[in-house]
């Protein structure tokens, strides 16, 4: 199947599109890929969703804006890979995350997109929708990608761990017998960016660079590492939100923004380290995803910390800036074949589940007909 994958990640940057021609077990090719930001007004309303959505009502006209044009910057992300496709796999942008461990119906999930929309703009299929399923069994609805990582890494070494690093972490575990675990770390970049928008107005900490010149503030640091979420056994998943109010009231705001972007990246790598006593075994080599594999103060401090190699995703050969919507691209397609999603493993649900929905152009051309 050749499929196009689309992700808007916590950090809130852009969409990310990648082509991949696969079954949904392995990947035959992957092909174009690219990033199309957002302007800092969409990122600054989207902003503001997140801040809006746990009271949010459906139909709030800043909703049903922020839908409209991020749809359409999808669609346009489709259009600007100029690639052909059988089937879209469009994650959506989270703006609220509360799953119920283990009650079934209790938790929520909330990914704004009209799959619809995007289906009649661009004429292919959108398999849209990955995550309620999940949570309406029960699980944590998160993380999703580690099914294709394992499909990924049949080649490598195992133990082996998969580190995102996006607005928020995730670690996906392969152990020698292909056993896979995988849960949220803590907060990545999200923290990190919101403190440099604060403090000096830049969108994110280039390289890392304000980060390496300042020091880690050992109390605060200290503070933050108390958080019973990194105690909590996996399966475990966040809201981009979720440390928001432990990060307010740390004594961050006495430091300086170099010292303030230190800590916070301590506490980043803190957050990976603390996953050690969670896997059955430590991993032989830690591989790093997502944007944050691109601050060197971080991937610094991982080496230092973690009693394994830590390498970036690039260095096996993978596509670090395009891995999630190469992803979503076979979890599309697996969504189209009826093959599981979610694992005891990854989202804690009891046994293996299948989640997703597919809408085609021609139904909605058909129901607009109709009107
Ligand atoms: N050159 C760089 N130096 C430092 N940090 C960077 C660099 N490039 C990207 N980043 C960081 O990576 C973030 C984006 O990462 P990524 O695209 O993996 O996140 P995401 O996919 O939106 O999030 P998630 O995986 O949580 O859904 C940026 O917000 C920024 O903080
Ligand atoms: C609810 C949600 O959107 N979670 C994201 C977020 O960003 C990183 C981490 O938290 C991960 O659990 C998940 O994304 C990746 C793509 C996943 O599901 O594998």
């Amino acid at each position: 199947m050749r499929t196009i994958g689309l992700m808007s990640g916590t950090s809130l940057d852009g969409v990310d599109a990648a082509w991949v021609e696969t079954d949904g077990r392995t990947i035959g090719r992957f092909g174009r890929r690219l990033t199309l930001p957002y302007s800092d007004d969409m990122r600054r309303a989207l902003r503001e969703l997140l801040d809006l959505a746990p009271t949010l009502d459906p139909g709030n006209a800043l909703l049903k804006t922020c839908e409209a044009r991020l749809t359409d910057h999808h669609a346009k992300a489709v259009r600007a890979l100029g690639e052909e496709a059988d089937l879209i796999g469009f994650h959506g942008q989270t703006i609220l995350h509360q799953p119920a461990a283990g009650q079934p119906g209790a938790g929520r999930t909330w990914q704004i997109g009209d799959a619809s929309s995007l289906a009649e703009a661009t004429g292919i299929p959108v398999a849209f929708d990955f995550r309620s399923a999940d949570v309406a069994a029960g699980g944590q609805g998160a993380p999703l990608v580690p099914v294709v990582h394992a499909a990924m890494a049949t080649a490598l070494e195992k133990p082996l761990a998969i580190i995102n690093l996006g607005g928020v972490g995730n670690i996906t575990w392969i152990g020698r017998d292909q056993q896979l675990i995988a849960f949220d770390t803590g907060p990545a970049n999200g923290p990190l960016d919101d403190w440099l928008f604060r403090k000096t107005g830049q969108a994110f900490d280039l390289d890392g660079r304000l980060a390496l010149s300042g020091r880690v503030d050992p109390f605060v640091l200290k503070h933050l590492s108390n958080h019973p979420f990194l105690r909590i056994a996996p399966p475990k998943s966040l809201d981009r939100q979720d440390f928001h109010d432990a990060i307010r009231s740390a004594g961050l705001e006495a430091l300086s923004a170099a010292d303030g972007a230190a800590t916070l990246v301590g506490f980043v790598v803190h957050c990976v380290a603390a996953t050690l006593p969670h896997l059955p075994e430590a991993p032989q080599q830690w591989l790093v995803t997502g944007g944050g594999r691109r601050n060197v103060a971080i991937m610094q401090a991982l080496a230092k910390e973690l009693p394994a190699p830590v390498l970036s995703v690039d260095d096996v050969g993978w596509d670090g800036d395009a891995l999630e919507a190469q992803a979503f691209g076979v979890l599309a397609a697996r969504v189209k074949l009826g093959l599981p999603l979610t694992f005891p493993g990854t989202t804690g649900v009891p046994k293996p589940l299948t989640g997703g929905r597919i809408v085609a152009a021609t139904s909605s051309t058909a129901a607009v007909a109709r009107l």
